[in-house]
């Protein structure tokens, strides 16, 4: 927790106000019984009409006094978490972007939704309560506990009794809270994790007639949370009778003894009066410091959580030497490169070799999970090799900054991802500031422009989010023309035109050569007729190189690859 409070610095002078206008308020919350026993025991009792009347306006003044001071610090401490939470969820945000893969995989994606969201939330909540409580209440305590010695010394046994029970309830109730709130957090990450896959999975769910097992399966996790919250809040709910109960008591434990005293004229009843206030400062005092440790709890597991993901050094950093391209443009070489997942068995990758020039198509094509993907996606350094280098330019990738690699680089999914926005601004992802022509001119080659165009507002219609308002093979072509508008030295295009039939993906084929004549393009592909032209085919098998050649030397010399020819391609097509 302590390590999130570096991000209250820039607050340094609201704090300092917030502070100094609850001081003034508790020390106007310690005078005022003070004054009330002067009225009683000089005003009332003595019937001094006049001073009654003095003492009364005195108390008036100092009353509003108080009451200014805590609605300024209440208004300056909620403005102060609302910052700090924006804060800290921009520092978390811009920590997340510079994630690999491997990161996203080991926190998962809606855990980091819920600790960007509700986890900070809690955090500020406490601190905007911490602001106002955190000096008032031991002020008050402190300033309670003097003025009720000063009172009356022998009633003040009655304050040093009920302070240390009152403390070690709250502690075993804290204790047992902090373990609960965090596997709350955690059964919140798990209802996200449902609920996400619900809303993203409908179409399969509704047609795979499963929207009852979700349910039960939403059902299950929404108990489960409720569950635990239950139990949460009964423990906590167990501290407000107890310390009721306690503040009771003691005040019964006051009148009775105060009472005698008084008989025995021993005592005024306004010092009675103030005394019995000064206690209840006290205990209302440790009731606040219980309402934080409410909240202390679960902020300080959200707070774990949270510094978990601040703490997390991203796998690829760049290297403190930086070294820049030289002169080529575009080559790719992967030097025996051998990369594993995480845990698991068998390299995805082993002992990759081969290279591509500038103007050259070179096409992957393999199995499922032969590793074609992974290939890929190690030319962008979203993960990095095992063993053996990757070389862009001349220049080994950990050696040159990620930007400038990526500037390099144009990359179509597999699945393509398009943003709320409109179309054109969806193209443009990939070159900020590209003209209307250089857009027109990219949909163009990406066989998109005719859709385009029958849309509602041509190139300002709206996609929806993650491009629900278009077909499969246009979000394809859509995130086609996106790599195209960078004009890039390298295009990757990772099984980019799976969902368009065979005259549109010729059509942009045959659209693509000119205009990517002068870059280097990779192609993964499963199907033969859009790598049979291509410079170099790569076949890939589990993982290994199982041959590289153009489609006739393949046919030759690749069992694998005739396998695949031979499984999908018509005899005359093959002869
Ligand atoms: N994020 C990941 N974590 C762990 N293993 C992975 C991950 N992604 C892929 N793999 C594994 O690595 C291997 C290669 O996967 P990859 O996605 O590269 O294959 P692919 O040839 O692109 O398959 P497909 O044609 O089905 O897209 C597979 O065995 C797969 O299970």
């Amino acid at each position: 927790m302590r390590k999130l409070f570096r991000f209250l610095r820039p607050y340094g002078f609201s704090i300092t106000m917030i502070l100094v206008l609850i001081f003034l308020q508790c020390m106007s919350t310690v005078y005022l019984p003070r004054l009330m026993s002067d009225i009683v025991d000089i005003g009332i009792i003595k019937g001094n009409i006049p001073y009654i009347l003095k003492i009364g306006a005195v108390m008036l003044a100092v009353s509003l006094g108080a009451v200014l001071c805590s609605v300024i610090a209440g208004l300056l401490s909620s403005i102060v978490s609302a910052r700090f939470g924006k804060t800290l969820r921009n520092e978390v945000f811009i920590h997340v972007e510079n994630f690999t893969l491997h990161e996203f995989d080991k926190v998962g994606t809606s855990s980091l939704i819920t600790r960007t969201t509700n986890d900070i939330t809690q955090v500020q909540q406490l601190v905007n309560m911490m602001l106002r409580m955190m000096i008032r209440a031991p002020l008050t305590a402190i300033g309670g506990i003097i003025m009720a010695f000063y009172t009356d010394l022998r009633l003040s046994i009655i304050v040093v009794i009920v302070m240390p029970v009152l403390g070690f309830s709250i502690f075993v109730v804290y204790r047992k809270a902090f373990r609960l709130f965090k596997t709350m957090q955690q059964k919140i990450d798990k209802l996200n994790r449902v609920l996400r896959e619900n809303l993203t999975g409908i179409r399969v769910i509704r047609s795979f007639n499963r929207v009852d097992y979700e349910q039960q399966r939403f059902d299950e996790a929404n108990f489960d949370l409720t569950g635990t919250a239950t139990k949460v809040n009964k423990t906590m709910a167990s501290l407000t009778p107890i310390m009721m109960l306690i503040i009771n008591f003691s005040t019964i434990a006051i009148i009775w003894f105060g009472g005698m005293r008084i008989n025995a004229h021993d005592m005024q009843v306004g010092t009675l009066m103030a005394f019995i206030q000064y206690v209840s400062q006290i205990l209302f005092a440790i009731m606040m410091v219980s309402m934080m440790f409410f909240m202390i709890p679960r902020a300080m597991a959200s707070a774990t959580r949270i510094n978990e993901v601040l703490e997390m050094t991203p796998e690829i950093q760049d290297a403190a030497v930086l070294r820049e391209a030289d002169e080529m443009r575009g080559c790719i070489e992967f030097q025996n490169v051998t990369f594993s997942y995480p845990g698991a068995e068998h390299p995805a990758l082993s002992n990759i070799s081969f290279s591509v020039n500038p103007g050259e198509m070179t096409a992957i094509i393999g199995g499922t999970g032969s590793g074609k993907t992974t290939l890929t996606s190690l030319i962008p350094r979203f993960y990095e090799v095992d063993s053996g280098q990757i070389l862009v330019d001349g220049v080994d990738i950990r050696e040159m900054s990620q930007a400038d690699l990526r500037a390099k680089i144009g990359y179509v999914p597999q699945k393509a991802v398009l943003f709320s926005g409109t179309v054109a601004e969806n193209i443009r992802y990939g070159k900020e500031f590209a003209s209307d022509e250089e857009v027109a001119h990219a949909a163009d080659i990406a066989q998109a422009t005719e859709f385009i165009m029958e849309m509602k507002d041509g190139f300002d219609s709206v996609i929806e989010q993650g491009g629900m308002n278009v077909s499969g093979g246009q979000k394809q072509r859509l995130s086609i023309a996106r790599a195209l508008v960078r004009r890039p030295e390298i295009y990757i295009f990772d099984d980019s035109f799976s969902a368009l039939d065979f005259k549109t993906e010729a059509k942009l084929q045959a659209a693509l050569r000119p205009e990517v004549r002068e870059s280097t393009v990779l192609v993964v592909a499963q199907r033969v007729s859009t790598v049979m032209d291509a410079d170099r085919i790569i076949v890939l098998d589990e993982g290994r190189i199982a041959g590289i050649g153009n489609h006739h030397s393949l046919m030759d010399t690749c069992s694998v690859y005739q396998e695949i020819v031979s499984s999908q391609l018509s005899q005359e097509v093959t002869a």
